[in-house]
């Protein structure tokens, strides 16, 4: 689907409700940052390859795929030809860069720890931050900490991460999301700011500087560690982290549940205006909507329009405001939406 396609989409399936609309273009080649390719062994060579279906077909370029990883694609496969060891029992590759940064995973089904100086070899002579993955064991040779640097209305936000937390495909769209989210809350009576389903605190940084104080949760713990190591390397005080689902926040709140992990923060104590929510795609439980409806303001960031349609349903106290569409996956189906709701009065 073209953004044409995406945004005629968009307003019929959100047609019963009255709001604004804009929508964002992406570049259309070399946007994405993060790639995984399936291996396919033919005769004594392996090929760069992904499925259609059930259906493994081989892929000799990528040009969705930003310039680093494009570049990169052809020595990785190169070296990997050369040496038996490394091409055998391989299944799958992910590329992961940034800005400042790039990483390749590469998935095996032998024991990893019998190639471990050629895995070393490899690293080296690409000069790769490289991590090596088999059932239950990981490899790490350099780094494999990333680090970013996003432009947000001329000002720069630092992160660190890895490939094992949540990040976003389009660091382009990425940064537009974040700066039209800025724009659009700037005037906005605005206090504390409570925010779901954060990861390393992509938005939560930026966010942060025009609240007063910002409760942030999240489920993974590797992205909890890299949202706290984040906070610090930009200087930021006001966030409180924390690792806990969204689910139990929910219950944490309603005081039916006491965790640990809370011993040193009253909640009671803040004053959230704004609710942020980022689900994956499944959208939001019962338990999230409800919580999210003692708040006067929703953002509601989303990979799947139809669950944030279905949410929206429970939200009938709310209006919808503005809805943005950025268009994160170019010519895919797949649609990547902001909604501003505010209670109706
Ligand atoms: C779409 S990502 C958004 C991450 C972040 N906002 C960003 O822009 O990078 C969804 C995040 O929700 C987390 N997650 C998934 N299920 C969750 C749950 N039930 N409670 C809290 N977090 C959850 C995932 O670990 C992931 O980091």
């Amino acid at each position: 689907m073209n953004l044409d396609e995406k945004s005629s989409y968009l307003k019929e399936l959100f047609k019963d409700f009255t709001f604004d609309f804009v929508s964002f273009a992406s570049n259309t080649k070399s946007y994405r940052n993060k790639l995984e390719l399936a291996i396919f062994h033919q005769d004594d060579e392996i090929h760069y390859a992904m499925f259609e279906g059930k259906k493994k077909y081989i892929v000799k370029e990528c040009k969705i795929a930003n310039e680093k990883i494009q570049d990169l694609m052809p020595l990785v496969l190169k070296a990997l030809n050369s040496n038996k060891a490394l091409k055998e029992r391989l299944f799958g590759v992910e590329f992961l860069s940034t800005k400042l940064d790039m990483s390749l995973t590469l998935l095996y089904h032998k024991d990893i720890e019998q190639i471990k100086t050629e895995l070393n070899k490899f690293s080296e002579s690409l000069n790769l931050k490289l991590i090596a993955r088999s059932r239950g064991k990981k490899l790490v040779f350099k780094d494999e900490i990333l680090k970013q640097e996003l432009e947000i209305y001329n000002k720069k936000y630092h992160y660190v991460y890895t490939n094992e937390c949540f990040c976003q495909a389009n660091t382009y769209i990425n940064e537009k999301m974040i700066e039209w989210l800025l724009k659009e809350l700037k005037d906005e009576k605005k206090r504390d700011l409570l925010e779901l389903y954060c990861g390393y605190g992509n938005f939560t940084l930026p966010l942060s500087f025009i609240f007063e104080r910002v409760v942030a949760t999240e489920l993974s713990k590797k992205n909890i560690e890299f949202a706290l190591k984040n906070c610090e390397l930009n200087g930021v005080k006001n966030i409180k982290f924390l690792r806990l689902s969204s689910e139990d926040f929910s219950k944490a709140i309603k005081k039916e549940r006491e965790f640990f992990r809370l011993r040193d923060v009253n909640l009671d104590e803040f004053y959230f205006s704004h609710i942020l929510l980022d689900p994956p795609r499944a959208g939001l439980s019962k338990e999230v909507v409800t919580l999210a409806k003692n708040y006067e303001n929703i953002i509601y960031i989303s990979c799947n329009p139809q669950s944030l349609r279905q949410n929206l349903e429970h939200l009938k106290e709310y209006e919808l405001k503005k809805l943005a569409l950025f268009d994160q996956f170019v010519d895919t189906k797949h649609i990547e939406c902001i909604a501003i709701l505010k209670r109706k009065v």
